[in-house]
């Protein structure tokens, strides 16, 4: 069998996620997140620049040069009345990273901060899903290399995903172009298996996913399209790329992620490495209109609105019910 071309990438991205998801871990059991918001006003955690700077760090020094789409910068914890908040972080890469020091730290998070297109990039989401990890529900940290604005590589960590196959909790989903799509637990990370999307056929029969903020997603669409579609069961609500998680490991066969004000653009660091790991799975990814997703436009997917994500059988029926749905 030929070798990957994108074995190493694939290994170091892997290992990344897995080990930013220890700082994750860590501070989410302590449960003082000394949470920040940022002009957005969305929250941003000790955890988030930990993670960030953990990932970034391995990326710049496997691979000088490339650059890192990321969510995070450091302005805020350079700020002065936010010295506490920066000494936190330091004290958690630390445990990682034994020599870190307070400019270390925040250069790594710098190492992020590109925004442009590059025929090579990495996009990262240190915490995906920030308030489902407040809540100590799901989150993710989400890592992808694009190639000419495709999407080739995916690490997605996803701490505190379960299934129902057996009693671990937390898992780190993976996937090369062209390669299929792999789940292994994060306690055992290179026991990687095969993951397939679900053979459901029938759109009755399908289990669906959105999330479990309704700012993100419009809930009262979806329970039109679900209508249409014939499914009566409840919609699972769960935070960040967890759910192309789910759909790629056949737990459930359709993410919708359907625009609740028109002006909303979304980030490529929401969507590469979920992205990704279903279409190896054997799903389909595109937007409401039925469009791929453009990754080659740098931090935002501007060519598109929404997520429609599924098993793939069911795509052309779930993507002319949402055409014909109501917003
Ligand atoms: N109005 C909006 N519509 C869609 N997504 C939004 C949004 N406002 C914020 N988001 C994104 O939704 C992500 C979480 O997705 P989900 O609802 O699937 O958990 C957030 O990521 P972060 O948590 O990394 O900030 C943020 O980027
Ligand atoms: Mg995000």
């Amino acid at each position: 069998m030929a070798t990957s071309p994108y074995s190493e990438e694939l290994r170091i991205a892997i290992e990344a996620v897995v080990e930013a998801s220890k700082i994750c871990r860590h501070i989410q059991s302590t449960e003082d997140f000394a949470e920040l918001s940022k002009n957005d006003k969305s929250p941003v955690t000790v955890a988030d620049f930990g993670s960030q700077a953990i990932v970034c760090k391995a990326i710049q020094e496997a691979f000088p040069g490339d650059p890192i789409i990321a969510e995070e910068d450091s302005a805020a914890l350079r700020l002065p009345d936010q010295i506490s908040v920066l000494e936190r972080v330091v004290k958690e890469v630390k445990k990682l990273q034994p020599a870190a020091s307070k400019e270390d730290v925040l250069s790594w998070i710098d190492q992020g901060v590109s925004r442009d297109p590059a025929p090579r990039t990495w996009t990262l989401d240190p915490i995906d899903g920030t308030k489902g990890f407040l809540r100590k529900e799901q989150y993710a940290i989400a890592l992808a290399l694009l190639i000419d604005g495709q999407v080739q590589v995916a690490a997605l960590a996803c701490p505190n995903l379960d299934t129902a196959e057996s009693d671990d909790v937390g898992f780190v989903f993976s996937a090369v172009r062209g390669e299929g799509a792999f789940v292994a637990s994060l306690s055992s990370p290179n026991d990687r298996r095969s993951i397939q999307t679900s053979d459901c056929t029938s759109a009755k029969e399908a289990r669906f996913c959105e999330s479990v903020e309704s700012g993100h997603s419009d809930h009262s669409w979806s329970s039109e399209i679900a209508k249409q579609l014939g499914i009566s069961r409840d919609s699972v609500r769960l935070d960040s790329q967890a759910k192309y998680a789910v759909v790629a490991r056949g737990e459930a066969e359709i993410y919708l992620r359907l625009p609740t004000k028109p002006g909303y653009v979304e980030k490529i660091w929401d969507h590469a490495a979920g992205c990704l790991v279903i279409e190896e799975a054997g799903g389909t990814v595109t937007d409401v209109h039925g469009y791929p997703l453009d990754f080659s436009k740098g931090a935002l997917l501007s060519e598109n609105q929404g997520v429609i994500a599924t098993n793939g059988t069911l795509h052309e029926e779930v993507a002319a019910a949402v055409k014909n749905g109501t917003a």
